[in-house]
């Protein structure tokens, strides 16, 4: 099977698509996102970036620096949304832009963007980003050797490996986080690969070769994974196309299990350590798949649940024994500070939903419309909790 075909094109998916997504307005969506890098060694280490609070820049002055150093006000309740695209860590096709626009598109001219609640002041997204990041080797995008690189012409070669790619998104997240200053105030969304790389974040784990300042990184409030990858020793053990997903696996992450296993988001059972609440809210997630997705099946989401539930049971075994603790020692007149010592050791607090979206798996990325949806349910969620 190729693995490639029939997503390369989104805008001329356009007219399948009917009149609720017209094209128009995904036109003038893309032309509202700015690119911009976030490091300088690769043309990849780049970003598209929307703040509706702040003019657009002109022709005549496109780099204008605006007061987006200082844009991000430190209301509660004015997050980011960060988008992390898909392509099985590889496919150059799909791209920051492209995969984004439709979703971006559904927020902006649908009711997503209306106030969730009647509070004086709801949850808003105050700026909308997409991340690029170095790609692994493809063989239907065979490259001609680039030009060497010089300190203005940065490197053009698709060839990375794990943890190149997490490593840039996680330095795209510490450039932002100094740059706009909104903290854990974001949301991650990601698309296949792009909800794998959102969950690494999650799990905070010292990946190899990441550099220091990288694990400084906040991890998000919210998690959208959609369609994700969230076991790989499971997509590989799959009977059909299995050479194909083998063949993208091992580009990205080489031909060890053991890396495999310690990569996938469903394998992780630390995430009471790596990811936990700020005291205001608790961490919530999204795992928005399809029974239509036909390239990520349904048992991955499954795999993810059952990680997730399991931590979550944890906690709450956790939370009894803490009372039973208080009780006896309301009851032995212990002295306060003993409780304390039985926090910790628990497992995690975040709530998460799986929500069942519709269409196959690239379709989703090219309407953006179910990816939209399951944002909508994460700011929801955010705003009860
Ligand atoms: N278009 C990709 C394939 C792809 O995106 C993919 C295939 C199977 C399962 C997941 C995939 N993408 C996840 O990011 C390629 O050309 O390799």
């Amino acid at each position: 099977m190729a693995l490639s075909d029939n997503h390369n094109q989104p805008t001329s998916l356009s007219n399948e698509r009917g009149s609720h997504s017209p094209v128009k307005s995904e036109a003038l969506t893309s032309n509202l996102l700015t690119q911009r890098q976030y490091a300088t060694d690769h043309i990849l280490q780049s970003y598209q970036v929307y703040i509706p609070s702040l003019p657009l820049p002109t022709s005549e002055a496109p780099n204008l620096t605006r007061t987006e150093d200082s844009d991000s006000s430190n209301n509660d309740n004015k997050i980011w949304l960060i988008f992390i695209h898909g392509g099985a860590w590889r496919d150059p096709t799909i791209t920051a832009l492209n995969s984004f626009v439709p979703t971006l598109s559904h927020f902006l001219t649908s009711p997503l963007q209306q106030p969730l609640s009647t509070d004086s002041d709801p949850i808003s997204i105050t700026g909308y980003i997409s991340l690029s990041y170095r790609l692994s080797r493809h063989p239907a995008h065979p490259q001609t050797p680039p030009l060497p690189t010089t300190p203005d012409r940065p490197s053009s070669l698709r060839n990375a490996t794990h943890p190149d790619h997490i490593s840039d998104i996680l330095s795209a997240l510490g450039f932002l986080q100094r740059k706009h200053a909104f903290g854990n105030r974001y949301i991650l969304a990601g698309h296949s690969c792009g909800g794998t790389l959102a969950w690494q974040v999650a799990m905070s784990r010292a990946w190899a070769r990441t550099d220091v300042f990288e694990q400084d990184v906040k991890p998000p409030l919210a998690i959208v994974s959609v369609c994700a990858i969230y076991d790989l020793p499971l997509l590989v053990r799959r009977d059909k196309d299995a050479e194909a997903y083998r063949d993208f696996v091992v580009a990205a992450f080489g031909d060890e299990e053991e890396v495999w296993k310690g990569v996938s988001p469903a394998r992780w059972d630390g995430y009471n350590r790596s990811w936990h609440g700020d005291g205001r809210r608790k961490p919530v997630a999204v795992l928005a798949h399809s029974r239509e997705d036909e390239l990520v099946e349904w048992e991955q989401v499954e795999g993810m649940e059952r990680c997730l539930s399991m931590q979550q049971q944890q906690q709450q075994q956790q939370q009894q024994q803490q009372q039973r603790g208080k009780r006896r020692n309301n009851a032995e007149h212990e002295q306060e500070g003993e409780e304390k010592e039985e926090v910790g050791q628990g497992g995690w607090d975040g709530d998460f939903r799986v929500l069942e979206i519709e269409g196959r798996h690239n379709e989703i990325w090219q309407k953006g419309e179910e990816t939209a949806r399951a944002i909508k349910v994460a700011l929801d969620m955010l705003s009860k909790s």
